[in-house]
């Protein structure tokens, strides 16, 4: 469903130049969770923002159903591929309604019925159709980012790239933002890509995982291996055993 084949990625020219992809080869399968976990300043986001569009000076072959992704961000790849960010506070337009910004993707893509969508796509992430009128500051964290979800979904992507979508919120609201996106997967038959630090999250909601640092996929394994400790590479282990152990990853 997702192909990434030997994306390099560098940023800046001649002794700026610094490169931050290097060959990095991930397959997604069609209604497969995939995570990609790894340090801060791994490349994670950046392979997200580069099927998403958001950087189009990559090298290398982005497919998404087999279909080779161009340079550029295309109104069909639009409609299949979407992004959620982490930050639901600044991801959302503060002066636009929650009507205004669900409705606003349907009126670029020229898509009819567009009330109709706006209130559906309201209750499918349980929040209330009244609440159409309301601004993103009068609503909790949570509640934004179930915003940024439908206004995700509200193209009717087939992909979703989710970009720690719930470290930005309290512990006690991340477990229903989980259940939600889990929910909407199974439903929607959706194919997710998500970045995350927790391997908790990994744990809970993924069914494979990619372990990344300085720009490389160390390797890719599937979440029941590597919850039994059966990481080849020693450095997905050091993660696994940091994650058992706070303390030691507070260090
Ligand atoms: N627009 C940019 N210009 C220059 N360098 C960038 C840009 N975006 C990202 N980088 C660099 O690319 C590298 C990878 O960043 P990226 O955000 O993909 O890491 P990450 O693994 O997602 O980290 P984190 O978990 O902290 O979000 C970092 O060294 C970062 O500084």
């Amino acid at each position: 469903m997702i192909g990434v084949q030997n994306l390099n990625l560098s940023f800046g020219e001649d002794e700026q130049r610094h490169q931050v992809l290097f060959d990095v080869n991930l397959a997604v399968r069609e209604g497969e969770i995939f995570g990609l976990v790894g340090e801060s300043g791994s490349g994670k986001t950046t392979v997200l923002k580069c099927l998403a569009g958001l950087f189009n000076h990559w090298q290398g072959e982005l497919t998404i159903d087999d279909q080779p992704l161009a340079h550029r961000i295309t109104r069909p790849l639009c409609r299949k591929v979407q992004m959620v960010f982490q930050d639901p506070y600044g991801s959302l337009h503060p002066r636009h309604t929650l009507g205004d910004i669900l409705e606003e993707p349907l009126h670029i893509h020229g898509i009819s019925q567009r009330q109709q969508r706006v209130t559906t796509m309201l209750e499918k992430v349980g929040l209330n159709r009244a609440w159409q009128t309301r601004y993103p500051h009068q609503l909790s964290g949570g509640q934004r980012q179930r915003v940024a979800i439908a206004r995700a979904l509200i193209l009717e992507p087939r992909v979703l790239l989710l970009d720690e979508p719930t470290s930005a919120l309290d512990v006690s609201v991340q477990a229903e933002i989980l259940n939600l996106l889990s929910d909407l997967q199974q439903q929607e038959n959706l194919t997710y890509l998500m970045v995350t630090h927790d391997l908790g999250v990994v744990a809970h909601l993924c069914h494979r995982v990619a372990v990344m640092q300085h720009g490389k996929v160390l390797e890719t394994l599937d979440v029941e291996s590597l919850v039994a400790g059966q990481a080849a590479v020693p450095y997905t282990q050091m993660l696994v055993e940091a994650s058992r152990h706070p303390e030691i990853a507070a260090v």
